[in-house]
C-alpha cells in the first residue's frame, strides 16, 4: 500500500481536518491545527508530504522519524502539529487495514470507560453556577474554567479576591459533590501564582492548569512547593524533549500533552508512558474537534495514567461549529454519566462525514484569539 495524497480541509469553528488517501482506497483522518495558525500548518503539513507521497502508510515509526528529523530544524507548535495530524490519520489507515480500532493495536484496554469533563463560562469565567447546573443534569460531575480574567504581573488584592470569589461560590453551591479544575490558561504570571494559589487552597479546586506560562516551568517545582493543588500543564508543550525536562524538574502532578500539537498518537503515548514512571496522571488536552478527540480517547484507554478527558462540546470557543457536526457515528460519542466508552471502530473510531467537512472548507473562518490589553494599554495574556 502507497501514501498517493493529503487533502487539508480547514472548517469552522477553527479546526483543520487532513485526508491522507492510498493507492488501495483506505482512507484516514487527521486533525493536525493550532488555534488561530491553521494556514501555518496547513503549509507544514504541505511541506512534508516529499516525506510521504509513494511511502507505506504502515511504517508509521519511520515515517514520525523521518518528519521529526529529516528537516533539521525540529519541534515546536506548528511542525509537531502538522507531524500530530499526519500520525493521527496513519494510525487510522492502519486500525482500518487490520479492521481494528487503534487501542487493540496497542494493547487493548486498560479501562472499560474513560472520565471526561467540559468546559464552563468563557474567557470571562461568568454565570458558572447556571452553566454547572444545566450540565450536570445531562451527566457531568467534573468541571473546568478560566481562573481568572487578565492579570498583571504584580496586581491587587482586589482582583485576587474576584477570583477566589468566584470559586468560593462555586463550592458554595455545590459542595463536594463536583469537581472542577481552574484554568489559569498562562495569564498568570510568577509573581502572581503563589499568591492565588494560596487563596484558592481552601476551596479544594480538583488542580490548577497553567499555573505560570509553559516557557516559565521551572517554577512548576517552586509552587508546588507551597500547594497541596495539583498543578496540571502540557498544551503548550510539544515533544517527549520537552515533557522530559518537565518531569526531571517535577511540580506536574497531572500532564496535558494535545494530541493534535504534540506529534500524534506516536508521541504522546511515548509522553503517557514518560508521565507513569514519574507517577504524573495523564488528562490530555482537547478543546478541538472529534478526531482530535478520538485519537485522544485511543491513547486514553491504553494508558493507566490516563485520568480525565477534556472534550470540546460546548465550549465557548465553538462558533459556528460544533464537535460532532462532521462526524457520521455520533452515537459512540455518547457521554453517559461523564463518561464516554473506547471507539471501537476500526481506525481512530471516528467516521467523517466527508461531504460535510468538504462544503464546511468552503468558507472556514481565520479564527484568532482576542488580543487583550491592560488598562496600562500593554498586552495582555488572553
Ligand atoms: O485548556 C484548554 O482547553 C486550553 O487552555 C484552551 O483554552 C486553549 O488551548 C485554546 O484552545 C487556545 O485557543
Ligand atoms: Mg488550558
Amino acid at each position: 500500500m502507497k501514501i498517493i495524497k493529503l487533502t487539508t480541509y480547514r472548517v469552522p469553528p477553527r479546526w483543520m481536518l487532513l485526508k491522507i488517501e492510498t493507492d488501495e482506497g483506505v482512507v484516514g483522518w487527521g486533525e493536525p491545527v493550532i488555534e488561530g495558525r491553521a494556514r501555518t500548518v496547513e503549509t507544514a503539513v504541505q511541506e512534508m508530504e516529499p516525506y510521504l507521497i509513494g511511502q507505506d502508510p504502515a511504517r508509521i515509526n519511520d515515517l514520525w522519524q523521518t518528519m521529526y528529523r529529516a528537516g533539521f530544524y525540529r519541534g515546536g507548535a506548528i511542525l509537531m502539529s502538522a507531524i500530530a495530524g499526519i500520525d493521527q490519520a496513519l494510525w487510522d489507515i492502519k486500525g482500518k487495514v487490520m479492521g481494528k480500532p487503534v487501542y487493540e493495536l496497542l494493547g487493548g484496554l486498560v479501562r472499560d470507560r474513560m472520565k471526561m469533563y467540559s468546559w464552563v463560562g468563557g474567557d470571562r469565567p461568568s454565570d458558572i453556577i447556571d452553566h454547572i447546573r444545566t450540565l450536570r443534569e445531562g451527566g457531568f460531575d467534573t468541571f473546568k474554567m478560566n481562573g481568572t480574567e487578565e492579570l498583571g504581573m504584580l496586581d491587587t488584592a482586589a482582583a485576587v479576591d474576584k477570583a477566589v470569589e468566584r470559586v468560593a461560590e462555586i463550592r458554595a453551591a455545590f459542595g463536594n459533590s463536583i469537581e472542577f479544575g481552574l484554568d489559569f490558561h498562562g495569564r498568570v504570571a510568577a509573581p502572581m501564582a503563589k499568591v492565588l494559589l494560596r487563596e484558592l487552597e481552601p476551596y479544594r479546586p480538583l488542580f490548577v492548569e497553567e499555573p505560570v506560562l509553559a516557557e516559565q516551568a521551572e517554577y512548576y517545582p517552586r509552587l508546588a512547593e507551597t500547594t497541596s493543588i495539583p498543578l496540571a500543564a502540557g498544551e503548550r508543550m510539544y515533544s517527549r524533549f520537552e515533557f522530559k525536562n518537565v518531569f526531571h524538574a517535577g511540580g506536574l502532578s497531572i500532564v496535558q500533552p494535545d494530541l493534535s500539537h504534540a506529534g500524534g498518537i506516536t508521541e504522546c503515548l511515548k509522553i503517557a508512558s514518560m508521565a507513569e514512571a514519574y507517577d504524573i496522571a495523564l488528562a490530555p488536552h482537547c478543546p478541538l474537534g472529534p478526531v482530535a478527540l478520538a485519537a485522544c480517547l485511543q491513547v486514553d484507554f491504553v494508558s493507566y495514567n490516563a485520568v480525565l478527558q477534556e472534550q470540546s462540546m460546548g465550549i465557548h470557543y465553538n462558533r459556528g461549529g460544533e464537535l460532532l457536526d462532521y462526524v457520521l457515528n455520533k452515537e459512540d460519542f455518547r457521554i453517559t454519566d461523564g463518561y464516554m466508552k473506547p471507539l471501537s471502530k476500526p481506525g481512530l473510531g471516528v467516521e467523517i462525514d466527508e461531504a460535510r467537512v468538504i462544503e464546511a472548507s468552503r468558507n472556514a473562518p481565520d479564527w484568532r484569539n482576542p488580543v487583550w490589553r491592560h488598562a496600562d494599554g500593554s498586552v495582555a495574556e488572553w
